[in-house]
Parts: structure tokens; C-alpha cells; sequence
């Protein structure tokens, strides 16, 4: 999908910024350096309304301000808006501040708009609509010139301090997205369906941050070199030295190869992903986290970047290192951010959570788990580990999603295909009785 992230007016050419990087909209110059005058105003008016037609949810800055004031723009162009674009995001009229526009008081402007609603002004309104619509259109052909996939081209503008959004933080476990018993192999079909939850989501206005497992890029170091038991620099029995260090470096090799197959991925689709690797900045001591970067995130997601963060190597305060499960990242983000994400996903490699190991004889898939239906001992989870998995399994998810369930979260534990997450009503809705596993606080 191509996209522009937003277009922004505020400076002397109309720029906007598109995936491929940014594209300068000479056309638009002519609308924008003399706006001083209502005509002006009305196109602009009707350049809003275009782009909202066009489901997107904002323009950044608007020079034809620079005469007028912001309280105008707020009731013109916002007006009955629930994007409304708040007064640092629009361009303070600095370079001639003693002018006011020529009698566009607030009554007029008003005014205006209920004419271009009006019947007798729908032809020039039509007009200008479409005038502006060819403009656009030509806009938009230019720049899908130079992005790959014209049929998808589609507008997004972002507000970028908007607050109301939904977030979604989905955990992608390694068993989903790479063949766990192969090292370093990706689960191919798996991976697309990813991109292609990830795509949907976006259409559909939610925010994103996106946590991968390591799977087999990852599990089969941290396991050969025992990283989970801390730091080691000894001789064993047979006099082989023991280095953490070239394990440390060997997982980190290894989980950022996926990191960036991934986010590489996302990039030819258009989707902002941005490499976040917690070994960076992330801290444990005793295998609790200690350090976060909560705040890093939560600015990537006001600038709608989808943080990709994964299963790492960490430094560990009295271990000296140790892993961080995808399990626990999303626990502690969940806690961290605020506004709290609307639902966690675990996305896995099974339909959801069963009573037993799935392989096993009449395993049952448990629709629903509380933390007091696992107390009660009114359902029991077996758990069974594969060969290479250094963390938890399926009992260490479950135990992250009862936690995250405790923060007011939705949680659902689900398999990775995509009908299943973006066409069933009840997942991104507040019913999903019959998807995966849901997990509640009750
Ligand atoms: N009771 C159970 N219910 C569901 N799955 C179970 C259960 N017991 C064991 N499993 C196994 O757990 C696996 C999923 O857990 P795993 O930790 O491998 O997932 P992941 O998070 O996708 O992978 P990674 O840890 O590499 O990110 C499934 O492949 C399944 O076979
Ligand atoms: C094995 C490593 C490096 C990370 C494990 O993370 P997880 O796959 O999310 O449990």
C-alpha cells in the first residue's frame, strides 16, 4: 500500500510525505502563497473536505492562516470535526502579525460556509470541488510514479497529536512466524499473512506496535550458549573456554536478522515499521525489567511509526545477561504506556490456548481463561515446550496475558490467520467469544 503520511502546508511549496520519502506539490503553491482572500478561504475549505472525503485526518499547518486568526480556522475548518488540529500544529502568523484578514471576522466566515452548503451555491461549489478533485487526482499520479503499487495508492494524513486513537499491541509469536525446528528459517506464508493483518489494521485507523518473537532466530543461540543462566567466562570440564559474549552477540546476530527481514518487508509495503531492539535500551535484574523505553514508543506512535520491538538478549543487572521474552515486553509496555493499548494479541502458531499440549489426543481449545478459572483449578493448561525454546512456552504467554488482563486490557491468545483476526467481527470488537483464547481479569 502506498501512502502519504501527511501533507504539510505550512511551508512555501505544499510538501508531502510519502513512504518513498518526500514529495514537493508544486501544484498547489498557487493555491496556497496568496491566500488572502474568501475564495481562497473556500477552496481551502473544500481542500479539507476533499481530503477528509478521502479518509484523511489531517493536514499539517495552513498557511492561509498567516493572515487570519487561529480562532477563525478552528471554527471554519474544524468545525463539527472530531480530528480537530490543535493550535501548535498550525502555523502562527509570524511574518505579518499586525494584519488581520480583511473583514473575515468569525460571523462572516460562518457565513461562507453555510452559502457553499447551500443549494444556490452547490454548482460553484461542484466546481471548485472538481477543479480541486483534477488537481488531486494529478497529484496523486505523480507520485504514484514513483511508488510501487499504484492500485493500492491511498491517503492517510495522520494528526500526529491525537490522542484518541485505538492501539493495538500484538505479541507475533517465532512459533507463528518462522519454522521454530529450522534454524534461522522464516515460516513464509506466515510472515505474509502477517503483513497483511498489519496493512488491514492500518486501513482501518489502529494504531500499532508490533512485538515479534524470536523463534528460530534466536531460541537455537540462546540455548547453545545458555544465556538465560547469566553471564559466563569460565572453563568447563574439558577446558573449552565458556563466553557469553559470543553467545550474547551470536542470539543478538540472529534476532535482528529477523527484525530486519521484517521491518524491511514492511517498508516495500508501505507500512512505517521502525527496528526497535531492546537490548539497547532495555535493562533486567534478576529477569525483571528495570529499563524500558516506554517513552521512545509512545513518540513513535504519536508520529504513527509502528515500534517493532522483539525477543532479546538483555543486560542484566545481577546476572549480567540474560533473555527478554516478546512475552514480557508486552507485559511491561502494557503497563507503561498511556493511553493503554485498547487490546493485546498474541498472535501463535495454535488456534489459541488448549488443555493440553495441542498435539496431544483430545486436546480442547479453552475459549475463555480468567486468572480466578485457573486459581479455582475449574480448567487446567499443560504446557509442553519445543526442544530450542529457552523461555516459557505457552504457560509464560498465558501467564503475560492474565497479567495484562489485570491492567483492564482485552487480551486474546489466537492462531495467526488473518480471516480469523481481521474478519471476525468480534475480534476488534469488544465480543470475540469465538476466536482463540480470551483472556479476562474476572
Ligand atoms: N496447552 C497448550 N495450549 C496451546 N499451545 C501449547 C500448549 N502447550 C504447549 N503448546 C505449544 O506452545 C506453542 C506456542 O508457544 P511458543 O512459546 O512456541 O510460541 P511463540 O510465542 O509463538 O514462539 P516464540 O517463543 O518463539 O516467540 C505451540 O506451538 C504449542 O504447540
Ligand atoms: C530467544 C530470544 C533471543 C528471545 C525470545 O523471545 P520470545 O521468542 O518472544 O520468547
Amino acid at each position: 500500500m502506498n501512502k502519504i503520511d501527511f501533507i504539510d502546508l505550512r511551508k512555501e511549496k505544499i510538501v508531502a510525505r510519502a513512504i518513498e520519502g518526500t514529495v514537493t506539490i508544486d501544484e498547489y503553491v498557487e493555491l496556497d502563497v496568496t491566500v488572502t482572500d474568501t475564495t481562497q478561504t473556500i477552496k481551502f475549505y473544500l481542500l479539507k473536505r476533499l481530503l477528509s472525503t478521502h479518509g484523511c485526518e489531517s493536514i499539517i499547518g495552513m498557511p492561509i492562516i498567516r493572515n487570519m486568526k487561529i480562532d477563525y480556522i478552528h471554527n471554519v475548518f474544524n468545525k463539527n470535526d472530531h480530528n480537530s488540529i490543535t493550535s501548535e500544529q498550525i502555523t502562527t502568523p509570524t511574518r505579518h502579525p499586525q494584519l488581520e484578514c480583511d473583514g473575515l471576522t468569525k460571523d462572516k466566515l460562518e457565513e461562507l460556509d453555510h452559502q457553499i452548503r447551500s443549494d444556490s451555491k452547490k454548482e460553484r461549489e461542484n466546481d471548485l470541488a472538481k477543479q480541486l478533485m483534477d488537481k488531486f487526482k494529478e497529484i496523486l499520479s505523480n507520485i504514484s510514479l514513483e511508488c510501487h503499487q499504484k492500485e493500492n495508492l491511498q491517503f492517510s494524513l495522520v494528526n500526529m497529536n491525537r490522542k484518541d486513537y485505538k492501539l493495538l499491541i500484538i505479541k507475533c509469536g517465532g512459533a507463528y512466524l518462522t519454522k521454530k525446528d529450522q534454524h534461522q528459517q522464516l515460516n513464509q506464508d506466515n510472515f505474509n499473512s502477517l503483513l497483511d493483518i498489519l496493512d488491514s489494521l492500518l486501513k482501518k485507523n489502529y494504531k500499532l506496535i508490533l512485538i515479534i518473537g524470536a523463534g528460530s532466530f534466536g531460541h537455537h543461540e540462546a540455548k547453545q550458549y545458555k544465556i538465560t543462566g547469566g553471564f559466563n567466562y569460565n572453563f568447563d570440564e574439558v577446558n573449552d573456554v565458556v563466553d557469553s559474549r559470543k553467545g550474547m552477540i551470536a542470539t543478538r546476530f540472529s534476532v535482528l536478522k529477523l527484525l530486519n527481514l521484517v521491518c524491511l518487508e514492511c517498508q516495500k509495503r508501505s507500512i512505517s515499521a521502525m527496528p526497535c531492539s531492546p537490548f539497547d535500551g532495555w535493562m533486567t535484574d534478576n529477569n525483571v525489567v528495570i529499563k524500558h523505553n516506554a517513552d521512545s514508543i509512545q513518540s513513535m506512535l504519536d508520529l504513527s511509526i509502528i515500534p517493532v520491538l522483539h525477543g532479546d538478549v538483555c543486560l542484566d543487572r545481577s546476572k549480567g545477561c540474560t533473555i527478554l521474552s516478546g512475552d514480557t515486553i508486552i507485559q511491561v509496555l502494557c503497563e507503561q504506556l498511556k493511553p493503554q493499548p485498547t487490546r493485546a494479541i498474541f498472535i501463535t502458531d495454535v488456534s489459541g490456548v488448549y488443555d493440553r499440549p495441542p498435539n496431544e489426543p483430545n486436546a480442547i481449545i479453552i475459549s475463555n481463561i480468567s486468572s480466578s478459572s485457573l486459581t479455582n483449578n475449574d480448567i487446567s493448561v499443560s504446557n509442553s515446550k519445543s526442544e530450542h525454546d529457552v523461555t516459557g512456552g505457552m504457560r509464560a504467554k498465558l501467564q503475560s496475558a492474565l497479567n495484562i488482563a489485570n491492567m483492564n486490557i482485552d487480551v486474546v491468545i489466537i492462531g495467526g490467520d488473518s480471516k480469523s483476526i481481521l474478519e471476525s467481527p468480534n475480534l476488534l470488537n469488544n465480543d470475540h467469544s469465538s476466536v482463540g483464547t480470551v483472556i479476562t481479569n474476572k
